[in-house]
């Protein structure tokens, strides 16, 4: 009979806290400065909850080949199912495959493509006002921008005017059930109670216009494929809402960290700006042509991964690099830790719009997306709008940091980003 192995390592934290002060800052650092201190399967305390954190080449694989078999997604993302009927996330097999086939046809980048004209009307009239403001708060002007964008593009109309209550609701649900910052008792605040029943008014309001009204022009959007699918009213609703909530923040994250990219390298800004200035009209189509834009994109989506992990369940134990991971256990796998190794990205401090990704990605070592059958269904539409947003910026905006010098402080509330106090102003270029 072989020994049991032992159970993975502990990261040394601080008495109560464990290891939250760093897991709610920079947590990509804390995952690579973990990987290289203490090896590529560690424990970690964040006040009352324990991960077990998987990192490295081997720990992507895993999750890649065997994260259906061996994982539930239930405990980290069952709140978003029961308080808002989102099911895709917990879901696993055949039925999970057919809604994401369902809801990936209704979230596909071509919707942008649609409706382009619209999605820039509103980005400008968005950005022209960050022009009129003495400093824009670059994470808060980048969700409301996001939630706009993403709206118009899968049902047709922007949220704006629901915006605060859609963030505030859904910020709690995943504060209280994946981050676990406050006790579930909290989701039945009066408060909290109410701007979870304006949502879902929202979404079967949204829904019941759209059957009423039939199908628009051009390719079926999200609302026509969630009233098309054979699934019950409360699951219809949460695929409606994936569309104003899902990817908000971490859209809104990517565009932060882009600002604050373009403004510590001006060369890189200069590039970009040089060749959105050449490429003429900016159409759905053009956005392909613009190879600095896609590289500004995937590197900060390298560098500052604004989803850095995939948090999980083990159904069953199982051995990985050594130790022992019982059943029950709750999983990170930190899909991101590549990203920051000489060994899969040379010379990983550096910023480089050149990259070339290609075998980092088909080794499932580029993964701000995740890997495997969780992999995120808005990839597609976040790079092409990652690209026409950076675009419209540089053509429209003139930037700089309101506070110059002052260093990026990330922070992870609820996902990594550069956080609240991250200002910039803005003048019309052509001022
Ligand atoms: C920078 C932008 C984004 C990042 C970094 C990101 C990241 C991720 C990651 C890491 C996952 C996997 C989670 C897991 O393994 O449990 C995921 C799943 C998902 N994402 Fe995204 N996402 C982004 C934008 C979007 C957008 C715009 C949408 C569109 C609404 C979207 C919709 C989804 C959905 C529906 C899933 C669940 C897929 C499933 O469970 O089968 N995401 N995303």
């Amino acid at each position: 009979m072989t020994a049991a192995l032992p159970p993975p390592p502990a990261v040394p934290g601080v008495p109560v806290l464990g290891n939250a002060l760093r897991m709610m800052g920079d947590v990509q650092q804390f995952f690579v400065d973990a990987y290289r201190d203490v090896g590529p399967v560690f424990r970690v305390r964040a006040l009352n909850q324990s991960f077990v954190i998987m990192a490295g080449a081997a720990a992507n694989r895993l999750l890649l080949e065997r994260g259906e078999a061996l994982f539930t997604s239930e405990e980290s993302f069952g709140g978003l199912d029961r308080e808002f009927g989102m099911r895709v996330h917990v879901l696993r097999g055949r039925p999970h495959r057919e809604l994401r086939r369902i809801l990936g046809a209704g979230l596909s980048r071509d919707l942008l493509a649609a409706r382009w004209e619209q999605v820039t009307a509103e980005t400008e009239r968005m950005l022209d006002g960050w022009a009129r403001r003495p400093a824009v708060a670059v994470v808060d002007g980048c969700q409301r921008l996001a939630a706009a964008q993403l709206s118009i593009a899968y049902t047709g109309a922007s949220s704006a005017a629901r915006f605060e209550t859609l963030r505030s609701a859904f910020e709690l649900v995943l504060d209280v059930t994946i981050a676990g910052k406050w006790p579930a008792a909290t989701l039945r605040w009066p408060a909290y109670r109410r701007a979870r029943a304006e949502i879902h008014r929202f979404a079967r309001a949204a829904l019941a216009e759209r059957a009423a009204a039939g199908p628009g022009e051009g390719p079926p959007d999200l609302l026509d494929r969630a009233l098309a699918a054979p699934y019950p009213p409360d699951v219809q609703a949460g695929m409606a809402l994936q569309g104003y909530f899902a990817g908000v923040n971490t859209v809104a994250y990517l565009y932060s960290f882009m600002l604050d990219v373009l403004l510590r390298n001006p060369e890189v800004l200069a590039r970009v700006t040089a060749e959105v200035d050449a490429a003429g009209p900016l159409t759905f189509d053009r956005l392909r042509a613009l190879p600095a834009l896609h590289g500004l994109v995937m590197e900060t989506l390298r560098v500052y991964p604004p989803a850095p992990g995939s948090a999980r369940t083990a159904l069953e134990p199982f051995d990985f690099e050594g130790h022992r991971i019982e059943a029950g256990q709750r999983v990170l796998v930190a899909t991101c830790v590549p990203h920051q190794l000489p060994e899969h990205f040379p010379d990983p401090q550096r910023f480089d719009i050149d990259r070339d990704f290609a075998a980092a990605r088909r080794a499932s070592l580029y993964a701000p997306f995740s890997v495997g059958g969780h992999t995120c269904l808005g990839a597609g539409m976040t790079q092409v709008l990652a690209v026409a947003t950076v675009a419209l910026l540089v053509r429209r905006l003139r930037l700089a940091p309101a506070t110059p010098g002052r260093p990026l402080r990330i922070t992870a509330t609820p996902g990594p980003n550069p956080g609240r106090r991250f200002t910039i102003s803005a003048t019309p270029r052509a001022a």
